[in-house]
């Protein structure tokens, strides 16, 4: 059934609105069930440790991209909102992955774990050895926070729901399986068991307490799903790259193979 016929089905705009709400987030739920990236055979491999050394750098160095990328997007975001109240809850998204002076933030985590893996730092930040997808896949993720309504772009992070569960299977998969992983670099995945949930909180009431049509519950799975496939093609390019083996002209390729 499609968003649209769920919604005609079980709501209108008469209906109780927290009844709507509790049906948006059943719904937004099952989407995360259906389509978020643990779900992606990638994710098996690595987590699994079937992935040798320069699969790993490969992944980390492109997910350099999307994390560096956030506290961009959470900065269109922000500039969404005429309401300082809204500003003044998300910007600490911002803060959270570029520390401020002298403090640490997610990015220089993100950094200790491809230096850890043995990439360059200048060579990570340059972005020059990531795949054309991640590049396109995660501008198109700026772009969707611009170009749709705020509802929309608030909606948008809601993959965060899902990520806890991700990052526990993530620590504890890679430190089991790989000799060059340590508690060290992984502490990137560690704080965002702290972050992430809160960050959803606050996202998910935020869209069941502003989508107050059929019309707005509609797009904001909409928006939802379009994350998820942010998400996941960014892991099948790596698959095709890395995996299959065919990295395309101009992509990082790994010493080890
Ligand atoms: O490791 C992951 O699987 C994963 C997924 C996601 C996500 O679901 O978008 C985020 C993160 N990590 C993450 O670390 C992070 O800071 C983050 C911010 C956002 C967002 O959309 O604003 N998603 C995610």
């Amino acid at each position: 059934m499609s968003t649209a016929e769920e919604f005609s089905a079980t709501g209108s705009a008469t209906e109780a609105p927290l009844m709507d709400a509790e049906a948006l987030e059943r719904r937004l739920r099952e989407i995360g069930a259906a389509r978020y990236h643990n779900l992606h055979p990638f994710h098996d491999l690595l987590h699994g440790g079937k992935l040798n050394r320069g699969q790993v750098q490969a992944w980390a160095l492109n997910r350099y991209y999307y994390q560096s990328s956030i506290p961009i997007k959470d900065a269109v975001v922000l500039s969404r909102f005429r309401d300082r109240e809204t500003r003044v809850e998300w910007r600490h998204r911002i803060e959270d992955h570029d520390g401020d002076r002298g403090s640490e933030g997610g990015i220089e985590r993100w950094l200790k774990l491809t230096t850890g893996l043995g990439l360059d730092p200048d060579y990570v930040r340059s972005t020059e050895g990531i795949l054309p997808a991640t590049r396109f896949a995660v501008d198109a993720y700026v772009n969707f926070v611009r170009d749709h309504s705020p509802l929309e772009a608030i909606a948008s992070s809601l993959t965060e729901l899902f990520a806890p569960t991700i990052h526990e299977q993530r620590i504890a998969g890679m430190l089991e399986h790989y000799d060059f992983i340590n508690p060290d670099v992984m502490v990137y995945f560690r704080r965002r068991l702290e972050q992430a949930p809160r960050d959803a909180n606050f996202a998910l009431n935020y869209v069941k307490a502003h989508a107050t049509t059929p019309q707005m519950r509609e797009d904001v799975c909409k928006a939802l799903i379009f994350k998820t496939n942010v998400l996941w093609v960014q892991l099948d390019a790596l698959y095709h790259a890395y995996v299959s083996g065919f990295p395309p002209p101009g992509a990082f390729v790994p010493a080890e193979h």
